[in-house]
């Protein structure tokens, strides 16, 4: 099978942008795109010595965990100090970071390698209050305590609600559920979320938790 074409930055920036309104997502998205775009690029650069899966084109990238996180950066309340939980080289925090200059954010993931990709990356950007924390949560001892928790990928929404709750003392949490990957219902959880919004043409909800 011919391999599709990929789409260009610039083709990239004006379909990201018109999804985002059409949602009613009101992020200025010119304001953060140097950066958004060069974070991107150095991760797809680094994507597979970090043992990540790339998304398999530019428009992949733009229009899956992207989306997603600034789907979620609109959701959050201003100037709070949040962990992502599970955050492997940045999804969604360091996206959301990058949206939402005013949060503290701390990049919580196991794997040291992609918590050095992110010190770099946030190191050439130039990021104030964006800081990645190696720790095997659940495994290792974690001192870090937050009032909000967010995530994307962590397993499943029941393993995030644990550790917002036992780990991080944590009173809030969004969680980006991508329900074609983590199966399961959530009259089943230990603990229900307050509330869901679907993400408009992705087949993810954002459960919102308050612990
Ligand atoms: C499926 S990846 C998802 C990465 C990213 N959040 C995304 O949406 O693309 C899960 C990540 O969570 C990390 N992880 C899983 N369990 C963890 C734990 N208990 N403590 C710290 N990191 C964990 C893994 O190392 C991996 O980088």
């Amino acid at each position: 099978m011919r391999k599709q074409p990929d789409i260009s930055w610039e083709e990239g920036f004006v379909w990201l942008k018109d999804r985002l309104e059409k949602h009613n997502i009101s992020l200025e998205l010119k304001s953060f795109w140097p950066e958004l775009k060069a974070y991107l690029i150095a991760f797809a650069r680094e994507a597979e010595a970090l043992n990540l899966t790339a998304a398999k084109s530019r428009f992949d990238l733009l229009a899956g965990p992207v989306y997603e996180a600034l789907f979620l950066a609109k959701q959050l309340p201003p100037n709070i100090t949040c962990a992502d939980l599970g955050t492997g080289a940045g999804f969604p925090g360091l996206i959301v970071k990058i949206a939402r200059p005013d949060l503290k954010i701390y990049l919580v993931e196991g794997y040291a390698p992609r918590v050095h990709f992110m010190e770099k990356v946030i190191k050439n950007l130039g990021l104030k209050e964006a800081f990645p924390y190696l720790c095997h949560l659940g495994f290792k001892d974690c001192s870090l305590k937050v009032p909000f928790t967010i995530a994307r990928g962590y397993g499943n929404p029941a393993k995030f609600a644990k550790h917002s709750r036992e780990i991080f003392k944590a009173t809030q949490g969004y969680y980006l559920w991508r329900k074609d990957v983590e199966k399961g219902s959530l009259e089943k959880l230990p603990l229900r979320p307050v509330y869901s919004l679907p993400v408009p043409e992705r087949l993810v909800d954002l459960l919102v938790f308050y612990f």
